[in-house]
């Protein structure tokens, strides 16, 4: 009997990203001036899934503030895929943008002045964005009195910002930024004027909003101590994701630990330290070798692996 044999269904391979709160996808974004064209992000890969707690680090001018910004959907890539819970952030409308920063982020800065109002109490401020909403009185209350509890800053509910230490206004800009329920909470350096003690007490607060309320927090921060707390601080290196390190929490047994990866993009392109590269004075061209579990990087004249 003749048997027809059909070849198996094409195989689609499930979009970049697919399962993440924020899909960061070859997102390139070029300054232009008259004279200069500066290439603040340069193909940046980046996955955050949704209840992750992550800090951003990377030198001065690496880029950070302009991935938060397109994060933020106060910016847009110039070229590549962005994507917020679903929210296509490349050629938003002005309407949807409005509609995005709203509901969908939350946005802490680094001056405490940008996040608040001098003359509102830190009531009225976190009140705000929830009457723009057009959230009912009576709801709007008790979610003011509900954050200004979890971040620790009830005893601020009736004092305008001079009244408040640093920490204290910055707990509050948080419930501001917490108001309408965003999916993301993005912070761009929320401790950087603090000195270490109030910065650990504002990073604790970070840490409890993403506990105990499920918030995804994205936190661009210098400090180590901070980038030393989280489950995966992501480095920023000329405009891309160069290292990960990841870190497990102590469990029964196994203490805790941290590994460090190197970021490869989905053409396979990795970064290789400069301390690497200099230690085997690799320059241009290196030689690779698939072993049976890993790769060889060799240097072009033969020595050194
Ligand atoms: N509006 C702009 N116009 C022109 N160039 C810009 C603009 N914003 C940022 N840049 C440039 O883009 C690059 C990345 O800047 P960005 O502020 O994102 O870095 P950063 O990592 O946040 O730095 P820092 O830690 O100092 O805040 C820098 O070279 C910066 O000069």
């Amino acid at each position: 009997m003749f048997v027809l044999t059909l070849p198996a269904a094409p195989h689609h391979d499930l979009a970049f990203g697919h399962d993440a709160l924020v899909v960061c996808d070859n997102v390139v974004r070029i300054y232009q001036t008259d004279t200069i064209e500066v290439q603040a992000l340069q193909g940046l890969d980046l996955l955050v899934h949704e209840g992750e707690l992550i800090a951003l680090v990377g030198a001065s001018g690496s880029g950070k503030s302009t991935l938060l910004n397109v994060l933020a959907g106060v910016d847009a890539p110039t070229a590549g895929r962005a994507e917020v819970a679903g929210h296509d952030l490349v050629g938003m409308s002005r309407s949807e943008q409005v509609h995005y920063r709203r509901h969908v982020v939350g946005f802490v800065r680094q001056q405490a002045s940008l996040n608040l109002v001098p003359y509102l109490t830190a009531s009225q401020v976190v009140d705000l964005p929830l009457t723009i909403a057009g959230v009912a009185r009576r709801e709007r209350r008790q979610r003011t009195a509900e954050l200004l509890e979890l971040l620790g800053v009830s005893h601020c509910a009736d004092r305008r910002p001079v009244e408040m230490s640093g920490g204290e206004q910055q707990r509050v800009s948080i419930a501001v930024a917490l108001a309408n329920g965003p999916r993301l909470l993005l912070a761009d350096e929320p401790t950087g004027e603090l000195d270490s003690e109030t910065a650990a007490e504002v990073f604790a607060a970070l840490r409890t909003v993403n506990r105990e309320l499920g918030a995804t927090v994205v936190v661009v921060t210098h400090d180590a101590e901070v980038s030393g707390q989280v489950a995966r601080t992501v480095a920023i290196r000329d405009g891309r994701t160069s290292s990960e390190v990841v870190r497990s929490q102590e469990s029964e047994g196994a203490p805790a630990s941290a590994e460090e990866y190197a970021v490869m993009d989905r053409a396979g392109r990795v970064q290789l330290p400069r301390d690497y590269r200099e230690a085997l004075a690799l320059t241009r061209r290196v030689r690779l070798a698939l072993a049976e579990d890993h790769v060889e990087i060799r240097s072009d004249r033969g020595e050194g692996a």
